[in-house]
């Protein structure tokens, strides 16, 4: 720990906003960013940004699950698509901790409809139509906390320690 190396204690380094670090959040690559082999670019992306890798799964989605997932959007004109969207193919989805993940996961992401995605966001850079926006991401923490149970099992999440765990605002 390079806190102990500083003779730091963490509280000097992050002194009052420690209530996000752990914080988890649910990205899943939906079936066409798995078909165009965007999975290893997307992980790359959260890596990088400096998140931890939890959990990662592969599966073929169930309409059960999805309409569950998407339970806000079941009464949507545009649902029945989504549906087949979703089910069309793997998904790889994953729980990605760390600072405030749900917010800067989110902006990583980009706006939902890819006409209005940034440049730099996964969506505004690989994707430009709504219907085929390559991932998902949980949207609040309490969504978050939601899809994830929806999506994994306990044991299949893992809490492993991370060598540089204050450079990367961890506890
Ligand atoms: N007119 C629309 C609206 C939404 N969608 C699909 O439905 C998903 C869910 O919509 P919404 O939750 O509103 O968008 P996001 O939260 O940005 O996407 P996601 O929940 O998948 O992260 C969108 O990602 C998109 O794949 C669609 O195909 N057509
Ligand atoms: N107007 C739309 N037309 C087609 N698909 C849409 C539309 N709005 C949303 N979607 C799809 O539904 C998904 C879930 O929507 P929502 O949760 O509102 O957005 P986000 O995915 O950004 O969280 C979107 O990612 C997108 O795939
Ligand atoms: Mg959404």
């Amino acid at each position: 720990c390079v806190c102990a190396l500083l003779h730091t204690p963490l509280s000097c380094l992050f002194p009052s906003d420690l209530a996000g670090v752990r914080e988890r959040t649910l990205i899943a690559v939906k079936p066409d960013g798995v078909q165009r082999r965007l999975v290893g670019q997307i992980i790359q992306r959260f890596e990088l940004r400096g998140f931890k890798l939890v959990g990662l799964k592969m599966l073929q989605v169930s309409e059960d699950l999805l309409s569950r997932h998407y339970s806000q959007l079941t009464g949507k004109p545009f649902y029945p698509d989504l549906v087949k969207y979703m089910t069309s193919g793997p998904v790889v989805v994953m729980v990605w901790e760390g600072y405030n993940a749900v917010q800067t996961s989110r902006a990583m992401v980009g706006l939902t409809n890819p006409a209005d995605a940034q440049a730099g966001t996964v969506r505004g850079d690989f994707s430009i139509h709504v219907s085929r926006n390559v991932v998902h991401a949980s949207d609040s923490p309490e969504g978050a906390q939601k899809e994830i149970q929806l999506w994994f099992q306990g044991q299949e999440l893992l809490n492993w320690d991370c060598c540089y765990h204050n450079i990367t605002c961890e506890l």
